[in-house]
């Protein structure tokens, strides 16, 4: 165990109970080790034998950041006894026994393995959070547990974490199961309420964060809630200006959001220099889980943006709205765990009060196809599926309808997957889009549908901030493409594929500078060229540029071939800038020559 870590206490009754019991509920404050102990004090004891540990995570860089921190207490290097999982990087080796994944990933091994044999130890973390995934996963180890049991396999422990989760639904769901309380503690986190109700929540984090500012020592950090990445964005710009004329140490402001690259998101957890203070801007995905350290003042705005789906029309809606008790709880438990801190409430204690205690899980307001895809594809059946919360049961025909449309499965009762639904589960994107990839060689156009269905399946990728709306509207309008948004999108694709093809280009210009040449002075012979070493050459026939007019001014090529006349070979078009900027004492060598 991690030496300054707030104790756990009782750990020996814990790990007799952890070995007693094949399914149990943990709960235990925020910050008191939950997630980076437990998991290290059930491999000390090699509980977990010949198989491994995994404990899900409801968010990316949560799974990122506690496994680097757990290898670094364990001192040893990520992806070695610790690893993590998340989509598109796979940090493990066969040695990893402490798998941090996001609980996506999990569900995703568990198509290919519904019994999930590489795992005897499997820690479903957040709970409250109620993702669809980790409500699908807490039936998908319910079945494997009982499953394994039958065919005398080696049995499945599960444990289900959570500072703030709703005790009673839980333990009803996994047959009543024992409930340990954690007694450990971190530090404490006073609250303070807003007296009065804000009306401009943004502002109010402003003035809040700059009243903190003028009194605060220096590394002592903040963290702003907020509900999305153009709000962080303008917050980001006043604060900036603010901070120019405001007394205070001076701001690191860093944004943190899911669209964020993830090299930018781990900037929030470098050290701030000692002298300064850093302001973590963060949507919800810093809300559970995680921790940032120095962090010692959160500023819970108290909103969240929550998608919401409408069955009957389709229509998926964005709404900003107060976020649940739970999350409130679970964003002042960012503060206090390298030291005591504070959580200021831009909410009144009686707003608080009134809210639920907990959000309503996902999966009874969002779209169901992409789930069901995936648990017709574990061998489930949708309608005997456990799950604590059924979602509505027009939701589970219309992602029926769907599938069978798209042709993923035979038919709405006698639910069976096609080849084709098989294939369509094995992307780990929305259904509607792998029937678009599996379709397009026959179309013809496979290359831009899967440059399309990326941008499609991740963030926005056009970015207007409040400050410079005028210019990124004019950059825009560069792309735009008559024949509509999807297409523009993929101009935006090919213009950013050019700028990368420009940039190797260049980085050729790096080591073939010598084989540079000159179109000599226009008319004379079109496509003669003198090379940097003084030769004539022209361009060959056989290559791309040869018929281009006018005839690039400066060229590279691989080759200078002599037949009956001299040839520059497997040539490319340069700017003569280049050149000054890469090689400039080389540059002036063959300017002072030709
Ligand atoms: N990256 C880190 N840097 C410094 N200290 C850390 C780091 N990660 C964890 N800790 C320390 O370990 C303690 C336990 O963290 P852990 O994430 O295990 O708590 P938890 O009980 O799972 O919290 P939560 O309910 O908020 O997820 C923290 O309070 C903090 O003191």
């Amino acid at each position: 165990m991690g030496s300054h870590i707030p104790e756990i206490s009782c750990l020996e009754k814990l790990l007799q109970e952890i070995r007693k019991n094949s399914t149990m509920i943990l709960i235990g404050e925020t910050g008191c080790g939950k997630t980076t102990q437990i998991p290290q004090l059930i491999h000390e004891q090699r509980l977990e034998g010949k198989g491994c540990i995994a404990v899900t995570q409801p968010r990316r860089v949560a799974a990122i950041t506690i496994a680097i921190r757990v290898a670094a207490e364990m001192n040893t290097e990520i992806g070695n006894i610790v690893g993590y999982s998340v989509r598109f990087e796979d940090v493990t080796s066969p040695r990893t026994k402490l798998k941090y994944l996001t609980d996506g990933m999990l569900l995703r091994e568990a198509i290919v393995d519904p019994l999930l044999k590489k795992y005897s130890v499997v820690i479903l973390d957040e709970a409250h959070e109620r993702t669809v995934s980790t409500d699908i996963l807490f039936g998908i180890v319910k079945l494997a547990q009982k499953e394994r049991i039958d065919k005398n396999l080696n049995p499945l422990k599960v444990i289900v974490m959570s500072a703030t989760m709703d005790v009673d639904t839980f333990r009803n769901y996994f047959d009543n199961c024992p409930v340990i309380y954690l007694e450990g503690r971190a530090y404490p986190v006073t609250i303070y309420h807003s007296k009065i109700k804000q009306e401009d929540y943004q502002y109010a984090a402003v003035c809040t964060l700059f009243e903190l500012h003028r009194t605060m020592p220096a590394n002592n950090d903040f963290l702003v809630f907020l509900t999305g990445q153009e709000e962080i964005e303008a917050v980001m710009y006043n604060i900036k200006q603010i901070a120019k004329e405001a007394p205070g140490p001076p701001l690191i402001v860093c944004p943190l959001y899911a669209g964020l690259p993830a090299a930018k998101q781990l900037q929030v957890w470098k050290p701030t220099p000692p002298g300064m203070r850093k302001v973590v801007l963060a949507t919800n995905i810093a809300e559970a889980s995680v921790t940032i350290p120095q962090i010692k003042c959160v500023i819970d705005t108290g909103v969240v943006k929550e998608r919401t789906w409408c069955t009957a029309t389709g229509a998926e809606r964005l709404r900003v709205g107060a976020c649940a008790q739970a999350a409130a709880w679970q964003r002042a438990g960012r503060a206090g765990r390298t030291a005591a801190g504070a959580a200021y409430r831009l909410f009144t204690a009686s707003d608080f009060r009134a809210r639920p205690s907990h959000a309503t899980p996902e999966i009874v307001r969002c779209p169901l196809a992409p789930t069901i895809l995936l648990l017709i594809a574990a061998g489930m059946e949708p309608s005997n599926f456990p799950l604590i919360d059924s979602p509505p049961s027009d939701s589970i025909n219309a992602s029926l309808t769907l599938l069978k449309e798209l042709g993923a499965i035979d038919s709405e009762t006698n639910i069976k997957l096609t080849a084709l639904g098989k294939k369509m589960a094995s992307f780990p994107i929305d259904p509607k889009y792998s029937k678009v990839l599996l379709s397009a060689p026959e179309f013809n156009c496979l290359d831009e549908a899967l440059s399309l269905v990326a941008m499609l399946s991740s963030e926005n990728i056009f970015h207007t901030p409040m400050h410079k709306r005028e210019e990124a509207l004019r950059i825009k309008q560069k792309f735009i493409s008559p024949l509509g948004d999807h297409i523009t999108l993929l101009n935006v694709f090919k213009a950013f594929s050019k700028a990368v093809l420009k940039k190797l280009l260049k980085c050729l210009v790096s080591g073939l500078f010598t084989n540079c040449a000159w179109v000599r002075g226009a008319g004379q012979g079109a496509g003669r060229y003198v090379t940097a070493a003084g030769a004539a050459a022209s361009l060959h026939p056989g290559g791309a540029l040869h018929s281009t007019r006018p005839p690039p001014p400066a060229v590279l090529y691989s080759e200078l071939l002599h037949t009956r006349r001299a040839y520059l070979v497997t040539v490319s078009a340069i700017q003569p800038q280049w050149l000054h900027q890469l090689v400039p004492d080389y540059a002036r060598r063959c300017r002072a020559n030709r």
